[in-house]
């Protein structure tokens, strides 16, 4: 059953009305609808002028910091320059400069001395459009600075032959290089591809055709991927081993829960609260690093959480702690999140591996309705919307900073009725959620029944503690091929060891495991799972995985380890269902977007809006296709990723078929892969 975000309004003939407006209508301020990011103002745009550069292919006025034109992606180059000023345009276009051959006809039909188009909003064959700038990661973020430290890729896997592209192997990051000489897919080409949505429909046909034939795949990496992977068998054929089976006598259950909520709810100090109570941690340890770093006394427990010096400083967590504590019948594997809005990648590769969920709210009066805020900065709304999306169904709401409200009852149920209404338009279904109020800070309600009598006077529900023990089990793929994608990636002393969490199947001690994409094969060396060395792990184990004969330059964040004969499929080209959310900007055939599924990141263009479909019945709304998406709409599209990674349908392999779709550190749309096209 595929996995929706929000049952958005049923689409009807307004809606198509809606879009008719937009495309034609030629005196339409189509800048004011998009709104101030793209709007110019006639002063902004003077005062441009005398900073500018000209494009010397589509003679573009571009911002003199800009070193690549904002129409059609050409580098300014200054060698290049004067090569492009030598030359008739005729020959600028038949060399090529990373322009696709859609841009080079539309440009060769364009006056060389054509009045100038403004920034954002063009018009051309009378249509109206917006064309985006070339793509590049946002500036990076604060979760890809922290691993910038880390050791960078001394090669690119060999499956991949080579290219420019730098890559932060921990966060699969790309800093966008040259990239014509990706082997699989020219950004630059996708760039001018940003112009299609210029022309008219049957050219936009073309130029999903031509973006299609602009896969370039090399011939030699396929022919190498297929000779590794020879063996490959159907995943009917499968039969697990007796040893994956065998059911472990006294070993609990592994959970893995995850912490999400808005910034400072209080997340990092509810769980080192909680490892106090349960002894998994000393107050010694915290009090001697409050003084240590002479940090406010209220972060002390957060502090067992927020792991580098950095997090603590700044008191806000960016990575994902891992903690663990048992309870009666699980073992929890508890993953912090951060809550802040720029660290929200980093929140998803933790809470992708998450069994269930605790959501941290914060009570007081205009906290809470700040998380609910929807204009993109509400990371309650954002977050639960993401955990839902990855198939969590289970989650414990957890009302935190009652004290600060005088443990109101009226304040819990008014929240508790908003967050709720919210929580099931995001598909969570009513017994499946558990709502606790709490006060981390004064412990009260976390790991025993509240002593404070404003809270006991109206609540006899349980602690939070009691709440997670009562979670349901979750399912384990335990006889289906080995699937384990790869959170990170630690190299010491030429040793590699790989984290992540088994999605399907088992591993032990000595296990053949293949490396995917690289098509690589490792032995299993040893295993560690909640920091113990184990000799079997199973599907749902978060472990670290210590591999043997096989080179660093192959293993990468957003690999996937799995079975040699069941290796996992690897696509560049991506039909989607995907639900767009609550968006400003629309989404065009051309946009270029941050492509996340499981752990891998990517550049990615969208290269066809195929139909619109009814959120609820998932039916095709009318044949009529749309040139843009629009907030809450679900849509099926495809996407070209700039380099192939490890992806299947959500119907053969759910952790491999979800995907998200980031633009301008914002998640414009969640959704999930319908059909690997390459
Ligand atoms: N009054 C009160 N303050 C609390 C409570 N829980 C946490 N705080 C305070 O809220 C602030 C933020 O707490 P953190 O635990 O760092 O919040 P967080 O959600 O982990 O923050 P990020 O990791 O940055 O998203 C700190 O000053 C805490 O002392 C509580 O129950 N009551």
């Amino acid at each position: 059953m595929p996995r929706k975000v929000y049952s958005g309004p049923d689409y009807d003939d307004d809606l198509y009305d809606t879009y008719d407006d937009y495309q034609f209508d030629n005196d339409h301020d189509y800048d004011a609808d998009i709104g101030g990011e793209a709007r110019q103002s006639p002063v902004k745009k003077e005062n441009r002028k005398s900073h500018v550069w000209r494009c010397s292919v589509c003679t573009f006025d571009n911002d003199d910091n800009l070193p690549y034109c904002e129409l059609c992606g050409i580098n300014r180059d200054p060698s290049a320059k004067s090569d492009i000023k030598s030359l008739g345009k005729a020959d600028i276009i038949s060399n090529n400069y990373g322009v696709s051959t859609i841009a080079q006809s539309i440009f060769s039909s364009v006056p060389s001395e054509s009045p100038r188009i403004s920034t954002f909003s063009h018009k051309l064959n009378g249509n109206h459009s917006k064309c985006d700038g070339p793509f590049k990661f946002d500036k990076p973020s604060p979760d890809d600075v922290i691993y910038a430290g880390r050791k960078v890729s001394k090669g690119i896997p060999k499956a991949f032959g080579t290219t420019s592209t730098s890559i932060n192997r921990n966060r699969g990051t790309i800093e966008m290089p040259n990239t014509s000489s990706s082997p699989f897919f020219n950004t630059n080409k996708l760039t001018a591809d940003a112009t299609s949505s210029l022309v008219t429909d049957s050219v936009n046909t073309e130029i999903a055709a031509s973006n299609l034939q602009r896969l370039d795949l090399d011939k030699d990496l396929v022919n190498q991927l297929s000779v590794s992977l020879s063996k490959t068998k159907a995943l009917s054929e499968y039969q697990p081993e007796a040893w994956m089976l065998e059911k472990e006598k006294g070993i609990l259950k592994q959970l893995n829960l995850a912490i999400v909520g808005h910034v400072d709810s209080g997340k990092s100090t509810m769980s080192g609260r909680l490892l106090y109570l349960l002894g998994r941690v000393s107050i010694k340890r915290c009090i001697s690093m409050r003084n240590k770093l002479k940090m406010r006394c209220s972060f002390a427990y957060a502090w067992v959480m927020d792991e580098s010096a950095e997090e603590r400083e700044r008191g806000v967590t960016m990575t994902v702690a891992v903690a663990y504590f048992d309870t009666k019948n699980y073992r929890v594997v508890l993953l912090d999140s951060p809550g802040h809005k720029d660290f929200v990648p980093n929140m998803i590769y933790g809470a992708t591996q998450a069994d269930a969920a605790i959501i941290v709210i914060d009570a007081s009066i205009g906290a809470f309705e700040a998380g609910m805020d929807g204009n993109g900065v509400g990371q309650t709304r954002e977050h639960a919307q993401l955990i839902r999306s990855f198939g969590v169904e289970n989650i414990i709401v957890l009302v935190n900073k009652m004290d600060v409200v005088g443990y109101s009852k009226e304040r819990f149920d008014f929240i508790k009725s908003r967050l709720g209404t919210f929580l099931r338009s995001c598909q969570f279904k009513e017994p499946c959620i558990a709502w606790v109020p709490a006060s981390a800070m004064g412990n009260q309600n976390l790991v025993k029944f509240s002593s404070e009598t404003q809270l006991s006077s109206w609540y006899n529900g349980p602690c939070l503690l009691e709440a997670i023990d009562s979670l349901q089990t979750p399912e384990r793929d335990i006889s289906k091929p080995l699937c384990m994608p790869i959170c990170d990636v630690s190299y010491e002393s030429g040793k590699v060891s790989v984290i992540g969490k088994l999605e399907a199947g088992a591993i032990r001690n000595g296990s053949k495991v293949l490396v995917m994409p690289s098509a690589e094969i490792a032995i299993v060396r040893s295993i560690e799972c909640n920091l113990h060395r184990c000799n079997v792990a199973r599907a749902g184990d978060n472990v670290t995985v210590f591999l043997q004969d096989i080179d660093s330059d192959y293993v990468f964040s957003g690999n996937v380890l799995c079975h040699p004969d069941f290796p996992v499929v690897v696509g560049a080209h991506l039909e989607l269902m995907i639900n767009v959310l609550d968006i400003t900007m629309p989404i065009l055939v051309g946009s270029q977007v941050e492509f996340l599924s499981h752990h891998a990141k990517e550049a990615a263009g969208v290269t066809k809006i195929c139909s619109v479909v009814n959120s609820k019945t998932q039916k095709v709304l009318k044949n009529k296709v749309p040139r843009f998406l629009t907030a809450k709409q679900t849509a099926v599209i495809e996407v070209v990723l700039n380099r192939p990674i490890c992806i299947e349908e959500f119907s053969n392999r759910r952790a491999l078929g979800r995907v998200f779709l980031r633009k301008s550190g914002n998640t414009i749309a969640v959704g999930k892969v319908t059909r690997v096209m390459d």
